[in-house]
């Protein structure tokens, strides 16, 4: 699996802590920063993110922003993307085995760099269900494709 990293200004501590994990885990990733403490726009880091993953460059994004909100309706605007706000660990496993999430969002404002952390390691680790799930995200995939 290879997996896209970015934040803004208010996500670089939760950041630094994911792609220390990514590298435990062996996962090979792309840091598309930001790479300054100086204040950037969201949009600017979760659009490449999400264009990443839909061309097949990467397989998964992970963004974090203040809230996470922002990188997530942002990342949700790409076509094929399914991205998840996710601040506890019951709903990082539901959301890849229930909505098969190509992009993980979080707050650093919310939540600290230790569940982030459990967090993104659930998410990475969990596979989708398929069966009715597979049936629900597929009409997602057809509402995109007839009419955005
Ligand atoms: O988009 C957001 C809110 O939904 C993110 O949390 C941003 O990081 C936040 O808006 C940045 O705020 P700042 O006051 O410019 O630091």
């Amino acid at each position: 699996m290879k997996v896209a990293i970015a934040s803004d200004h208010g996500g670089i501590n939760i950041r630094k802590e994911i792609i220390a994990l990514l590298e435990e885990m062996n996962i090979e990733y792309k840091d598309m920063g930001c790479e300054c403490e100086t204040s950037v726009d969201y949009p600017d880091y979760a659009i490449p993110v999400a264009n990443m993953v839909v061309s097949g460059e990467v397989d998964r994004g992970i963004l974090i922003c203040g809230t996470g909100i922002g990188m997530s309706i942002a990342a949700n605007k790409v076509k094929g993307i399914r991205c998840a706000l996710v601040h506890d660990t019951f709903s990082a496993k539901a959301t890849r085995e229930h909505n098969d999430t190509n992009v993980l969002s979080m707050g650093e404002r919310v939540i600290g760099p230790g569940l982030a952390r459990e967090i993104a390691k659930i998410w990475l680790t969990t596979e989708f269900q398929g069966g009715r799930h597979a049936t629900r995200v597929g009409k997602i995939s057809e509402y995109e494709n007839e009419h955005l």
